[in-house]
């Protein structure tokens, strides 16, 4: 499914008006039909005491439906408006127009004081105060009415987006509500996908409101969902060498983990050979935790990581292979960091750079500019920082835009990882990957995704795909792990020990008659 950015709903809106005839009032009729649909479907609507708090936007428009749907079905509206209702325009008007003449119970409050009686005495709330036209943070009134609309315990619907919560990038701007459900119309925003907005809206429906496909498939669109991943089937009479050849070049004195982690995770999520090139002295430690792994001893530095003099050797040793990960507890070590940056423009096979790897390539960018085979980065926030020269802050007030501009600058696919990773491919596309949990954020989790990105490329996919899927298999094991264990005390060995059991429940999903997987990270369709 693609996702929107307030700028395409809007263009959405406007060919759908002037290109389709599909007009304003229908669009908003639509809207609101979506969102009752969904209020009805979880209660019985005779009688119910429903309050419905607009602004005087297109989002309060969509409101003023919803109470007429509501009153239509046997309920009792009862309408709060924040401003003075002369604001509405267009569609709004119109709607504005009829409850009045349908003499629904309106009141226009501008202190949150008055809500008080209200917020006791409903069953649900309908949030309509804003849409994706908040243009600046929530202040006085408005702010109050949403603390109190939070602190009611009432059931909570909100249209569009949770009103606060910025459309582009899921920032709070100031104050929120906190939402059970959210409908939001044409096609989900960013701001409903990105954490915290992401929270804020419960569980997320969408209604394409009677866009054709050729409005919300539309190529132009670049962001999407990251779907759960196509895999190649497994060729029967195939042997180790089939599903690929990795090289992993990690770990340094006391970083045996990341190593660990890090090869063992293409083995446990399908790939064929796995290679680690570590310093010497850490090899017999991974080996008596992961003897399945092909071992390459490396020199060491005096303080324990891969010294620079392997460089030829490993330059040989990556030649015949399907991927290179380099980075994974490498260390900061100078001699080392050079040694990566010597590496990237020179390794001929595609490569991963990850932790210590990223690190090392931020100070040069360069080389990773110069590299023709694909190149894939996994940067948390922190690394992305580095990576860009900015500061966490301003990559998270529109990380999707930092990260296009960043996989486009650097000829690279990157995986922005956070709760909701993002993955930004060298063509401007970005996708939002919906699997994961927050038991993930720990030790050596990231280590886990490179070997599961390497292992879909030992299984044949490009690994612009490779990165996709690997994102996706690796929250999706977190997700099974979390459902037996809980979050609290997962660690990176769950996750690991979870990754074949996600490649089954893909591989399974796509012959069964029930797929389950598919529906708990698809956003259900409301019809309108
Ligand atoms: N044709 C369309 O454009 C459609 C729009 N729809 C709805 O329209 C919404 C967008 O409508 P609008 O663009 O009118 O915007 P909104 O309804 O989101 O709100 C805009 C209004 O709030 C004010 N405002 C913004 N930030 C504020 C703040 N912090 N404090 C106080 N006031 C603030 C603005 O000045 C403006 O009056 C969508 O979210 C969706 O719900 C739907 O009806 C479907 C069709
Ligand atoms: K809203």
């Amino acid at each position: 499914m693609k996702i929107s950015n307030v700028n395409e709903m809007r263009r959405m809106d406007q060919k759908a008006v002037q290109h389709y005839g599909i007009v304003e009032e229908m669009l908003m009729e639509n809207a609101g039909l979506a969102a009752y649909r969904v209020l009805s479907a979880s209660m019985n609507m005779a009688g119910k005491r429903i309050l419905v708090v607009c602004g005087i936007g297109n989002n309060g428009g969509d409101g003023l439906v919803v109470a007429r749907k509501i009153h239509s079905g046997g309920g009792d509206p009862r309408v709060i408006i924040l401003s003075d209702p002369a604001g509405y325009k267009g569609a709004a008007g119109t709607n504005f127009s009829i409850i009045s003449r349908l003499g629904l119970n309106v009141r226009v409050i501008d202190d949150a004081g008055s809500l008080h009686d209200d917020l006791c005495c409903c069953d649900a709330v309908v949030d309509a105060i804003f849409g994706t036209g908040l243009t600046r943070p929530v202040e006085g009134h408005y702010r109050e009415v949403i603390q109190r609309i939070n602190r009611s315990g009432k059931p909570v619907l909100s249209l569009d987006i949770p009103s606060g919560v910025a459309g582009d990038t899921g920032r709070i701007m100031g104050e929120a509500v906190r939402a059970g459900d959210t409908v939001t119309f044409g096609l989900p925003k960013v701001g409903n996908l990105l954490y915290p907005g992401y929270d804020q809206g419960g569980r997320l429906h969408v209604s394409h409101i009677s866009f054709p496909p050729a409005l919300y498939q539309s190529e132009a669109l670049t962001i999407a969902l990251n779907d759960m991943p196509n895999l190649p089937s497994r060729d029967p009479v195939a042997h180790k060498g089939s599903f690929g050849n990795a090289l992993f070049i990690a770990g340094a004195a006391a970083y045996f983990g990341a190593p660990y982690f890090s090869a063992s995770a293409f083995l446990k999520a399908g790939g064929g050979y796995a290679r680690l090139a570590a310093p010497r002295s850490i090899i017999p430690v991974v080996a008596q935790k992961a003897s399945e792994i092909v071992f390459h001893p490396q020199v060491e530095t005096a303080s324990g990581s891969i010294a620079s003099t392997n460089e030829t050797a490993l330059r040989e040793l990556a030649r015949p292979m399907d991927m290179v990960v380099m980075g994974p507890g490498l260390s900061l070590d100078r001699e080392t960091q050079a040694l990566v940056r010597a590496l990237t423009p020179a390794l001929g096979a595609p490569l991963l750079l990850d932790g210590d790897g990223i690190t090392a390539v931020a100070e040069d960018l360069d080389g990773v500019r110069q590299r023709k085979p694909p190149t894939i980065l996994t940067p948390h926030l922190g690394e992305m920082a580095r990576l860009t020269g900015k500061t966490i802050d301003t990559i998270s007030a529109d990380p999707i835009e930092m990260l296009r501009r960043t996989a486009m600058d650097l000829g690279a696919v990157i995986v922005l990882k956070g709760p909701h990773s993002l993955i930004g491919f060298p063509d401007g596309r970005v996708r939002i990957n919906m699997s994961g949990n927050a038991g993930m954020a720990t030790a050596g989790s990231g280590d886990v995704l490179t070997g599961t990105i390497a292992a879909l490329v030992g299984l044949g996919m490009s690994p612009e795909a490779a990165a996709a899927g690997g994102t996706f298999l690796h929250g999706m094991a977190g997700d099974l792990a979390a459902d037996q264990k809980g979050q609290d005390g997962m660690t990176a060995r769950d996750i690991l020990d979870f990754l074949p059991m996600a490649l089954k429940a893909v591989r399974e999903e796509k012959t069964s008659s029930q797929p389950f997987y598919g529906d708990r990270y698809r956003i259900p369709v409301v019809d309108a």
